[in-house]
Protein backbone atom coordinates (compact mmCIF):
# COMPACT_ATOMS: atom_id res chain seq x y z
CA UNK A 1 0.00 0.00 0.00
CA UNK A 2 1.69 3.51 -0.95
CA UNK A 3 1.50 5.98 1.33
CA UNK A 4 0.24 8.69 -0.67
CA UNK A 5 -2.35 7.64 -3.63
CA UNK A 6 -3.56 10.26 -6.31
CA UNK A 7 -5.58 8.93 -9.20
CA UNK A 8 -7.22 11.89 -11.73
CA UNK A 9 -6.93 14.75 -9.86
CA UNK A 10 -8.09 17.56 -10.89
CA UNK A 11 -8.48 21.40 -9.90
CA UNK A 12 -10.49 24.07 -11.14
CA UNK A 13 -10.69 27.63 -9.79
CA UNK A 14 -13.63 29.84 -10.12
CA UNK A 15 -12.08 33.34 -11.37
CA UNK A 16 -13.85 36.49 -12.90
CA UNK A 17 -13.17 35.76 -16.55
CA UNK A 18 -14.59 32.21 -15.45
CA UNK A 19 -13.61 28.61 -14.45
CA UNK A 20 -9.58 27.98 -14.97
CA UNK A 21 -8.32 24.52 -14.97
CA UNK A 22 -4.87 24.28 -12.50
CA UNK A 23 -4.35 20.66 -12.52
CA UNK A 24 -5.76 18.59 -15.09
CA UNK A 25 -5.56 14.86 -14.19
CA UNK A 26 -2.54 14.11 -11.85
CA UNK A 27 -1.91 10.63 -10.70
CA UNK A 28 0.88 9.70 -8.61
CA UNK A 29 1.76 7.39 -5.68
CA UNK A 30 4.68 7.77 -2.63
CA UNK A 31 5.42 5.44 -0.71
CA UNK A 32 7.69 5.05 2.77
CA UNK A 33 10.74 6.11 2.47
CA UNK A 34 10.51 7.48 -1.38
CA UNK A 35 11.69 10.40 -2.93
CA UNK A 36 9.49 11.73 -5.38
CA UNK A 37 10.03 15.34 -7.23
CA UNK A 38 7.55 17.23 -9.09
CA UNK A 39 9.15 19.74 -11.89
CA UNK A 40 7.53 22.23 -14.20
CA UNK A 41 8.13 25.93 -14.88
CA UNK A 42 6.30 28.22 -12.79
CA UNK A 43 1.90 27.99 -13.26
CA UNK A 44 2.25 24.36 -13.66
CA UNK A 45 0.20 23.35 -10.92
CA UNK A 46 2.79 21.91 -8.67
CA UNK A 47 1.36 23.43 -5.71
CA UNK A 48 -2.45 23.67 -6.32
CA UNK A 49 -2.21 19.70 -6.97
CA UNK A 50 -0.41 19.21 -3.58
CA UNK A 51 -2.51 21.91 -1.50
CA UNK A 52 -5.29 19.90 -2.79
CA UNK A 53 -4.30 16.80 -1.76
CA UNK A 54 -4.10 17.93 1.59
CA UNK A 55 -7.82 19.93 1.27
CA UNK A 56 -5.66 23.60 1.84
CA UNK A 57 -7.62 25.46 -0.77
CA UNK A 58 -9.93 27.81 -0.87
CA UNK A 59 -13.73 27.26 -1.23
CA UNK A 60 -12.93 29.00 -4.79
CA UNK A 61 -11.22 25.53 -5.79
CA UNK A 62 -13.35 22.63 -7.07
CA UNK A 63 -11.19 19.66 -6.68
CA UNK A 64 -12.04 16.20 -7.93
CA UNK A 65 -10.28 13.01 -7.86
CA UNK A 66 -11.11 9.18 -8.20
CA UNK A 67 -8.76 8.10 -5.75
CA UNK A 68 -7.14 10.01 -2.94
CA UNK A 69 -5.96 8.36 0.10
CA UNK A 70 -3.15 8.37 2.89
CA UNK A 71 -2.06 5.31 4.56
CA UNK A 72 -5.06 3.20 3.01
CA UNK A 73 -7.82 6.47 4.22
CA UNK A 74 -9.68 8.26 1.64
CA UNK A 75 -8.69 11.50 2.12
CA UNK A 76 -12.13 12.95 0.30
CA UNK A 77 -14.29 11.19 2.17
CA UNK A 78 -12.95 12.02 5.75
CA UNK A 79 -14.47 14.95 7.85
CA UNK A 80 -12.46 18.13 8.17
CA UNK A 81 -11.57 17.60 11.65
CA UNK A 82 -10.31 13.95 10.87
CA UNK A 83 -8.29 15.09 8.05
CA UNK A 84 -6.68 18.40 10.58
CA UNK A 85 -5.41 15.50 12.68
CA UNK A 86 -3.57 14.26 9.98
CA UNK A 87 -2.24 17.46 8.41
CA UNK A 88 0.56 18.69 10.43
CA UNK A 89 1.17 15.51 12.52
CA UNK A 90 1.41 12.53 9.82
CA UNK A 91 1.57 14.77 6.60
CA UNK A 92 3.68 18.22 7.10
CA UNK A 93 4.62 20.65 4.83
CA UNK A 94 7.16 23.18 4.20
CA UNK A 95 7.13 26.03 1.86
CA UNK A 96 9.24 28.49 -0.28
CA UNK A 97 9.42 31.49 1.96
CA UNK A 98 10.64 30.34 5.43
CA UNK A 99 10.27 33.99 6.94
CA UNK A 100 6.37 34.74 5.80
CA UNK A 101 5.52 31.10 6.84
CA UNK A 102 6.23 31.61 9.84
CA UNK A 103 4.39 34.12 12.63
CA UNK A 104 6.17 37.36 13.02
CA UNK A 105 4.32 38.14 16.37
CA UNK A 106 5.27 34.73 18.25
CA UNK A 107 8.65 33.65 19.37
CA UNK A 108 10.15 30.38 16.49
CA UNK A 109 10.23 28.45 20.01
CA UNK A 110 6.55 29.23 21.12
CA UNK A 111 5.43 28.19 16.99
CA UNK A 112 7.58 24.89 17.38
CA UNK A 113 5.75 24.02 20.91
CA UNK A 114 2.40 25.17 19.87
CA UNK A 115 2.42 22.13 16.69
CA UNK A 116 3.45 19.79 20.02
CA UNK A 117 0.71 20.34 22.01
CA UNK A 118 -2.03 20.33 19.12
CA UNK A 119 -0.80 16.93 18.05
CA UNK A 120 0.76 15.09 21.02
CA UNK A 121 0.21 14.87 25.02
CA UNK A 122 3.52 16.17 26.05
CA UNK A 123 3.67 18.75 28.93
CA UNK A 124 5.65 21.83 28.69
CA UNK A 125 9.04 20.23 29.85
CA UNK A 126 8.64 17.73 27.93
CA UNK A 127 7.53 20.03 24.78
CA UNK A 128 10.50 22.09 25.65
CA UNK A 129 12.77 19.54 25.47
CA UNK A 130 11.32 18.42 22.36
CA UNK A 131 12.13 21.69 21.08
CA UNK A 132 15.61 21.50 21.98
CA UNK A 133 16.06 18.24 20.30
CA UNK A 134 14.40 19.32 17.14
CA UNK A 135 16.47 22.65 17.00
CA UNK A 136 19.67 20.60 17.26
CA UNK A 137 18.71 17.95 14.84
CA UNK A 138 18.25 20.92 12.30
CA UNK A 139 21.64 21.91 13.54
CA UNK A 140 20.54 25.31 14.62
CA UNK A 141 23.19 26.36 17.53
CA UNK A 142 22.37 27.61 21.07
CA UNK A 143 18.76 26.32 20.64
CA UNK A 144 17.59 27.12 24.10
CA UNK A 145 18.50 30.85 23.18
CA UNK A 146 17.34 30.23 19.94
CA UNK A 147 13.80 29.46 21.34
CA UNK A 148 13.23 32.83 22.54
CA UNK A 149 13.96 34.56 19.30
CA UNK A 150 11.21 36.14 16.69
CA UNK A 151 11.27 34.81 13.43
CA UNK A 152 12.82 38.70 12.04
CA UNK A 153 15.42 37.90 14.22
CA UNK A 154 16.93 35.41 12.09
CA UNK A 155 18.11 34.66 8.62
CA UNK A 156 16.26 32.79 6.06
CA UNK A 157 18.48 29.89 5.86
CA UNK A 158 17.95 29.58 10.09
CA UNK A 159 13.73 30.45 9.26
CA UNK A 160 14.14 27.68 7.00
CA UNK A 161 15.65 25.19 9.50
CA UNK A 162 12.98 26.15 11.86
CA UNK A 163 10.43 25.40 9.60
CA UNK A 164 12.05 21.44 8.80
CA UNK A 165 11.78 21.15 12.41
CA UNK A 166 8.46 22.48 13.27
CA UNK A 167 7.46 20.15 10.21
CA UNK A 168 9.50 17.17 12.23
CA UNK A 169 8.27 17.84 15.21
CA UNK A 170 5.49 15.00 15.13
CA UNK A 171 7.65 12.21 13.22
CA UNK A 172 5.77 12.62 9.81
CA UNK A 173 5.41 10.01 7.68
CA UNK A 174 5.57 11.97 4.62
CA UNK A 175 6.81 15.74 4.21
CA UNK A 176 6.30 18.07 1.41
CA UNK A 177 8.56 20.51 0.62
CA UNK A 178 7.22 23.07 -2.06
CA UNK A 179 10.31 24.80 -3.23
CA UNK A 180 12.31 24.59 0.31
CA UNK A 181 15.42 26.56 -1.18
CA UNK A 182 14.39 28.49 -4.09
CA UNK A 183 14.41 31.73 -1.73
CA UNK A 184 17.87 31.17 -0.27
CA UNK A 185 21.64 32.11 -1.19
CA UNK A 186 23.02 29.64 -3.08
CA UNK A 187 25.33 28.63 -0.73
CA UNK A 188 21.91 27.76 2.13
CA UNK A 189 20.42 25.84 -0.49
CA UNK A 190 22.94 22.86 -0.64
CA UNK A 191 23.10 22.91 2.85
CA UNK A 192 19.43 23.23 3.33
CA UNK A 193 18.78 20.09 0.75
CA UNK A 194 21.60 18.02 2.70
CA UNK A 195 20.12 18.52 5.61
CA UNK A 196 16.41 17.37 4.00
CA UNK A 197 17.64 14.44 3.05
CA UNK A 198 19.83 13.41 5.60
CA UNK A 199 16.57 13.73 7.73
CA UNK A 200 14.31 11.93 5.22
CA UNK A 201 16.85 9.03 5.44
CA UNK A 202 16.84 9.03 9.02
CA UNK A 203 13.09 9.05 9.34
CA UNK A 204 12.38 6.91 6.55
CA UNK A 205 9.73 9.47 5.61
CA UNK A 206 8.24 9.70 2.33
CA UNK A 207 8.99 13.01 0.68
CA UNK A 208 7.70 15.09 -1.91
CA UNK A 209 9.73 18.07 -3.41
CA UNK A 210 8.19 20.36 -5.77
CA UNK A 211 10.55 22.59 -8.04
CA UNK A 212 11.55 24.20 -10.78
CA UNK A 213 15.08 23.28 -10.56
CA UNK A 214 16.50 20.16 -12.61
CA UNK A 215 19.35 20.13 -10.24
CA UNK A 216 17.39 19.59 -6.96
CA UNK A 217 15.47 16.70 -9.03
CA UNK A 218 19.27 15.30 -9.72
CA UNK A 219 20.34 15.45 -6.95
CA UNK A 220 16.90 14.18 -4.22
CA UNK A 221 14.58 12.20 -6.43
CA UNK A 222 14.15 8.26 -6.51
CA UNK A 223 10.97 9.61 -9.04
CA UNK A 224 10.26 12.41 -11.15
CA UNK A 225 6.91 13.83 -12.27
CA UNK A 226 7.20 16.30 -14.94
CA UNK A 227 4.18 18.42 -15.08
CA UNK A 228 3.17 21.63 -17.90
CA UNK A 229 -0.22 23.36 -17.32
CA UNK A 230 -1.00 21.57 -15.15
CA UNK A 231 -1.04 18.40 -16.43
CA UNK A 232 1.48 15.18 -16.07
CA UNK A 233 3.84 15.46 -19.06
CA UNK A 234 6.30 12.33 -17.64
CA UNK A 235 6.72 10.13 -15.14
CA UNK A 236 9.71 8.06 -14.52
CA UNK A 237 12.70 6.87 -12.32
CA UNK A 238 15.45 9.32 -11.83
CA UNK A 239 18.21 8.09 -14.03
CA UNK A 240 16.05 7.09 -16.54
CA UNK A 241 14.40 10.68 -16.94
CA UNK A 242 18.23 12.04 -17.40
CA UNK A 243 19.47 9.52 -19.74
CA UNK A 244 16.53 8.66 -21.75
CA UNK A 245 13.72 11.20 -21.75
CA UNK A 246 10.72 9.96 -23.73
CA UNK A 247 8.53 13.50 -24.03
CA UNK A 248 9.66 16.00 -26.11
CA UNK A 249 9.27 18.69 -23.01
CA UNK A 250 11.01 16.95 -20.82
CA UNK A 251 13.91 16.90 -23.59
CA UNK A 252 13.83 20.13 -23.67
CA UNK A 253 13.92 20.84 -19.95
CA UNK A 254 17.18 18.84 -19.91
CA UNK A 255 18.54 21.00 -23.10
CA UNK A 256 17.92 23.90 -21.43
CA UNK A 257 20.21 23.34 -18.21
CA UNK A 258 23.17 25.95 -18.05
CA UNK A 259 25.76 22.32 -18.76
CA UNK A 260 24.21 22.19 -22.22
CA UNK A 261 24.48 24.98 -23.45
CA UNK A 262 25.71 25.52 -26.30
CA UNK A 263 27.15 28.83 -28.53
CA UNK A 264 26.67 30.92 -25.39
CA UNK A 265 23.17 30.85 -24.98
CA UNK A 266 20.60 28.54 -23.77
CA UNK A 267 17.48 27.66 -25.38
CA UNK A 268 13.83 28.41 -23.99
CA UNK A 269 11.29 25.65 -23.68
CA UNK A 270 8.18 27.70 -25.07
CA UNK A 271 9.98 29.18 -27.80
CA UNK A 272 10.72 25.65 -29.40
CA UNK A 273 7.48 24.37 -28.40
CA UNK A 274 4.14 24.79 -28.72
CA UNK A 275 1.45 23.38 -26.26
CA UNK A 276 0.19 21.22 -28.82
CA UNK A 277 3.17 19.22 -29.04
CA UNK A 278 4.36 19.16 -26.03
CA UNK A 279 0.72 17.71 -24.80
CA UNK A 280 0.77 15.61 -28.16
CA UNK A 281 4.27 14.03 -26.91
CA UNK A 282 3.06 13.51 -22.95
CA UNK A 283 4.13 9.80 -21.94
CA UNK A 284 2.28 8.70 -19.04
N1 LIG B 1 -6.62 30.74 -5.52
C1 LIG B 1 -6.40 30.71 -6.85
N2 LIG B 1 -7.33 31.21 -7.72
C2 LIG B 1 -7.13 31.17 -9.06
N3 LIG B 1 -6.04 30.65 -9.64
C3 LIG B 1 -5.08 30.16 -8.83
C4 LIG B 1 -5.20 30.14 -7.40
N4 LIG B 1 -4.08 29.57 -6.86
C5 LIG B 1 -3.29 29.24 -7.92
N5 LIG B 1 -3.88 29.57 -9.09
C6 LIG B 1 -3.35 29.36 -10.44
O1 LIG B 1 -3.11 27.97 -10.62
C7 LIG B 1 -1.98 27.79 -11.47
C8 LIG B 1 -1.02 26.82 -10.83
O2 LIG B 1 -0.43 27.46 -9.71
P1 LIG B 1 0.69 26.74 -8.82
O3 LIG B 1 1.02 27.67 -7.69
O4 LIG B 1 0.29 25.37 -8.48
O5 LIG B 1 1.92 26.68 -9.82
P2 LIG B 1 3.35 26.09 -9.54
O6 LIG B 1 3.61 25.08 -10.59
O7 LIG B 1 3.46 25.61 -8.13
O8 LIG B 1 4.26 27.34 -9.81
P3 LIG B 1 4.97 28.33 -8.78
O9 LIG B 1 6.28 27.72 -8.52
O10 LIG B 1 5.06 29.62 -9.53
O11 LIG B 1 4.07 28.42 -7.58
C9 LIG B 1 -1.38 29.17 -11.72
O12 LIG B 1 -1.78 29.62 -12.99
C10 LIG B 1 -1.98 30.01 -10.63
O13 LIG B 1 -2.11 31.36 -11.04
Amino acid sequence: MSLLEIKNLTVEFQTASGPFRAVDGVSLKVDEGEVLAIVGESGSGKSVSMLAAMGLLPWTAKVTADVLTFNGRDMQAMSDSDRRKIIGKDIAMIFQEPIASLNPCFTVGFQIEEVLRIHTDLGRKARRDRAIELFQSVGIPNPEERLGHFPHQMSGGQCQRVMIATALACNPKLLIADEPTTALDVTIQKQILDLLMKLQDEHGMGLIIITHDMGVVAETADRVIVQYKGRQIEQADVLSLFSEPKSVYTKALLAALPENATGGRLPTITEKLTDAEIFAGAVR
